[in-house]
């Protein structure tokens, strides 16, 4: 089996975006060690703090955000971060090359149940002419990123990366290493399978709302298929599932919270995300348009998603463009 440093090589990525991902590695495999340990490690529970964006963080948000900070710091190639659990843009060496991007710990009302979690991040061209920890730097579009990746900490440890050649899955072994198991991933082009929030549904456009109850009506709506609804409630975990069989993954505009463009958050979860998905051929959107085309105004900005299977996404869009601004009723 092939190695993922033989694998990168091969697919002639730069040495020093090997260091990088090596390096960001190196504070994954701490994360998943913790993860392993679970309450032996007296990582479970609640940090007693708020991040900026007003979430509760849990003692693993704290601690894999410091793993990963404390790391990527530690490497020259890294200019800056910016991390969900940080409020603003921390800066490395000056001279680095890349800035990145991360979520350390995604899906945290997970960690205390014993379900899958995991780390996302994006990796950015430094700008020569910006410092590490100017927020400008940063907001750059999905478009440009050199890649990304999620460690989905479950029943197995699996790095899911892409350098824009494809998508691919790497499984941590017990040496330390993660080896090849899955080689340009394809996302199937149809589905019947879908994952979203129920709960909030009565807050949604009507677009969204009347796009689920057609589905809901199954074969004789009129999508005409029965489909089948999941929900991990970690967006890597449904992220990966869809890589893996198809889907369709939505955590859509609501009015729970009428200044937010959603709940995910566009420069660490929904632009890594969307690479992923795509270079798998799958279609990632916020019903609207293409993320990887939206231009940030803030690292902590928000952002609809809706993504996946290209079938299924084109249908999702076809009931906003139909439906947009439109109210029920209409
Ligand atoms: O609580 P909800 O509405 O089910 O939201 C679940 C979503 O929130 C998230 O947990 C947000 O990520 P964080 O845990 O990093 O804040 C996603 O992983 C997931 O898709
Ligand atoms: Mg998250
Ligand atoms: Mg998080």
């Amino acid at each position: 089996m092939k190695r993922l440093h033989q694998f990168l090589r091969e697919q002639h990525t730069s040495p020093e975006l090997i260091e990088l991902i090596d390096t960001l590695l190196v504070a994954c495999k701490e994360v998943a060690y913790l993860l392993k340990q679970g309450a032996l490690a007296g990582i479970l529970g609640s940090a007693g703090a708020e991040n900026i964006q007003g979430e509760t963080q849990k003692k693993l948000d704290v601690l894999s955000n410091d793993l990963l900070k404390k790391t990527l710091l530690s490497c020259s190639l890294v200019k800056g971060i910016a991390s969900e659990e940080e409020d603003f843009p921390v800066a490395g060496n000056p001279n680095g090359k890349y800035l990145v991007t991360f979520d350390p710990l995604d899906g945290s009302s997970n960690i205390d149940v014993n379900v899958s979690v995991g780390t996302i991040f994006s990796i950015l061209q430094a700008p020569t002419d910006l410092a590490g920890d100017d927020e400008s730097a940063f907001l750059q579009q999905g478009s440009k990123q050199v890649a990304a990746g999620y460690v989905l900490y479950g029943p197995s440890n699996i790095l899911v990366m892409t350098t824009g050649k494809g998508t691919h899955m790497f499984t941590l072994a017990n040496t330390g290493d993660f080896f090849l198991t899955r080689e340009l991933v394809q996302v199937p082009v149809t589905t019947k399978e879908f994952a979203i929030n129920m709960s909030n549904q009565r807050f949604w456009e009507h677009a969204m709302q009347s796009y689920v109850d057609d589905m809901l009506k199954g074969e004789e709506g009129p999508l005409a298929k029965r489909y089948n609804m999941r929900w991990v409630a970690s967006m890597v975990a449904e992220v990966h599932r869809i890589l893996t069989r198809g889907g369709i993954f939505m955590y859509p505009y609501d009015y729970r919270e009428p200044k937010k463009p959603g709940k995910l958050r566009l420069m660490y979860e929904g632009n890594p995300m969307s690479f992923l998905i795509e270079q798998a051929g799958g279609l990632s959107t916020n019903a609207y348009t293409h993320i990887m085309g939206i231009q940030p105004k803030g690292i902590h900005e928000r952002v609809a998603v809706v993504l996946g299977s290209k079938e299924e996404v084109n249908i999702a869009l076809d009931y906003h463009r139909r439906l947009a601004g439109s109210q029920q009723g209409d």
